[in-house]
Protein backbone atom coordinates (compact mmCIF):
# COMPACT_ATOMS: atom_id res chain seq x y z
CA UNK A 1 0.00 0.00 0.00
CA UNK A 2 1.45 3.35 -1.25
CA UNK A 3 -0.20 6.58 -1.23
CA UNK A 4 0.61 9.94 -1.02
CA UNK A 5 0.20 12.03 2.58
CA UNK A 6 0.95 15.68 2.94
CA UNK A 7 3.16 16.82 6.53
CA UNK A 8 -0.58 17.81 7.76
CA UNK A 9 -2.12 14.60 7.95
CA UNK A 10 1.37 12.41 8.40
CA UNK A 11 1.44 14.97 12.09
CA UNK A 12 -1.95 13.17 13.07
CA UNK A 13 -0.02 9.81 13.22
CA UNK A 14 1.52 10.13 16.37
CA UNK A 15 -0.29 7.81 18.55
CA UNK A 16 -0.05 4.47 19.03
CA UNK A 17 -3.64 4.12 18.63
CA UNK A 18 -3.94 5.69 15.24
CA UNK A 19 -0.52 4.61 14.55
CA UNK A 20 2.97 6.00 14.08
CA UNK A 21 4.70 7.55 11.18
CA UNK A 22 7.84 8.72 10.54
CA UNK A 23 9.38 11.17 7.54
CA UNK A 24 12.59 10.50 6.21
CA UNK A 25 13.20 12.36 3.17
CA UNK A 26 10.39 12.35 0.82
CA UNK A 27 9.38 9.03 2.80
CA UNK A 28 6.80 8.10 5.56
CA UNK A 29 7.06 5.29 7.69
CA UNK A 30 5.01 3.41 9.18
CA UNK A 31 7.03 2.98 12.73
CA UNK A 32 3.79 1.53 15.39
CA UNK A 33 4.82 -2.56 15.24
CA UNK A 34 8.37 -1.80 15.05
CA UNK A 35 9.26 0.34 18.36
CA UNK A 36 9.78 -2.39 20.33
CA UNK A 37 12.53 -3.67 17.91
CA UNK A 38 13.91 -0.48 17.58
CA UNK A 39 17.75 -0.46 18.85
CA UNK A 40 17.65 2.94 19.64
CA UNK A 41 14.47 2.37 21.68
CA UNK A 42 10.78 3.08 21.52
CA UNK A 43 10.85 6.36 23.14
CA UNK A 44 12.83 8.20 20.60
CA UNK A 45 10.52 6.96 17.95
CA UNK A 46 7.15 8.45 19.54
CA UNK A 47 8.81 11.22 20.40
CA UNK A 48 9.37 11.74 16.98
CA UNK A 49 6.09 10.17 15.48
CA UNK A 50 4.54 12.57 13.00
CA UNK A 51 6.94 14.33 12.31
CA UNK A 52 9.55 15.24 10.07
CA UNK A 53 13.05 13.18 11.33
CA UNK A 54 15.18 13.04 8.08
CA UNK A 55 17.68 14.96 10.19
CA UNK A 56 17.71 13.01 13.05
CA UNK A 57 17.61 9.68 10.94
CA UNK A 58 20.89 10.63 9.23
CA UNK A 59 22.55 10.78 12.03
CA UNK A 60 22.08 7.79 13.73
CA UNK A 61 21.41 5.44 10.59
CA UNK A 62 23.66 4.81 7.32
CA UNK A 63 21.41 4.13 4.14
CA UNK A 64 21.84 0.04 5.07
CA UNK A 65 19.00 0.71 7.66
CA UNK A 66 16.37 2.31 5.31
CA UNK A 67 17.51 -0.50 2.59
CA UNK A 68 16.50 -3.07 5.04
CA UNK A 69 13.69 -1.70 6.85
CA UNK A 70 12.45 0.83 4.62
CA UNK A 71 10.20 -1.80 2.21
CA UNK A 72 8.41 -3.40 4.94
CA UNK A 73 7.75 -0.11 7.17
CA UNK A 74 7.11 2.39 4.22
CA UNK A 75 3.25 3.25 3.87
CA UNK A 76 3.64 6.38 1.25
CA UNK A 77 5.19 9.51 0.52
CA UNK A 78 5.26 13.26 1.31
CA UNK A 79 2.71 15.21 -1.00
CA UNK A 80 4.24 18.07 -2.22
CA UNK A 81 2.33 21.15 -0.94
CA UNK A 82 1.07 23.58 -3.32
CA UNK A 83 2.65 26.58 -3.51
CA UNK A 84 0.88 29.15 -4.54
C1 LIG B 1 12.20 4.30 9.85
C2 LIG B 1 12.66 4.59 11.05
C3 LIG B 1 13.82 3.92 11.75
C4 LIG B 1 14.39 2.68 11.58
C5 LIG B 1 13.99 1.60 10.59
C6 LIG B 1 15.49 2.58 12.52
C7 LIG B 1 16.33 1.49 12.67
C8 LIG B 1 17.44 1.42 13.47
C9 LIG B 1 18.40 0.34 13.50
C10 LIG B 1 18.35 -0.91 12.63
C11 LIG B 1 19.34 0.66 14.42
C12 LIG B 1 20.58 -0.18 14.80
C13 LIG B 1 21.84 0.47 14.35
C14 LIG B 1 22.32 0.05 13.03
O1 LIG B 1 22.12 -1.13 12.63
O2 LIG B 1 22.95 0.88 12.30
C15 LIG B 1 18.97 1.94 14.99
C16 LIG B 1 19.69 2.62 15.97
C17 LIG B 1 19.39 3.88 16.45
N1 LIG B 1 18.32 4.66 16.08
FE1 LIG B 1 16.92 4.18 14.69
N2 LIG B 1 15.58 3.74 13.25
C18 LIG B 1 14.57 4.59 12.79
C19 LIG B 1 14.32 5.87 13.23
C20 LIG B 1 15.02 6.54 14.19
C21 LIG B 1 14.74 7.90 14.60
C22 LIG B 1 13.64 8.80 14.04
C23 LIG B 1 15.61 8.19 15.58
C24 LIG B 1 15.61 9.51 16.28
C25 LIG B 1 16.59 10.18 16.63
C26 LIG B 1 16.46 7.02 15.79
C27 LIG B 1 17.50 6.90 16.69
C28 LIG B 1 18.37 5.85 16.80
C29 LIG B 1 19.52 5.83 17.67
C30 LIG B 1 19.93 6.91 18.63
C31 LIG B 1 20.17 4.59 17.45
C32 LIG B 1 21.48 4.14 18.05
C33 LIG B 1 21.35 3.20 19.14
C34 LIG B 1 22.73 2.83 19.65
O3 LIG B 1 23.69 2.75 18.85
O4 LIG B 1 22.84 2.64 20.84
N3 LIG B 1 16.06 6.03 14.92
N4 LIG B 1 17.82 2.38 14.41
Amino acid sequence: MSKSLTKKEVSEYKTEDKGLYIIVDDGVYDVTKFIDEHPGGAKILKRMAGKDSTKQFWKYHGKNVLEKYGPKLKVGTVKEEAKL
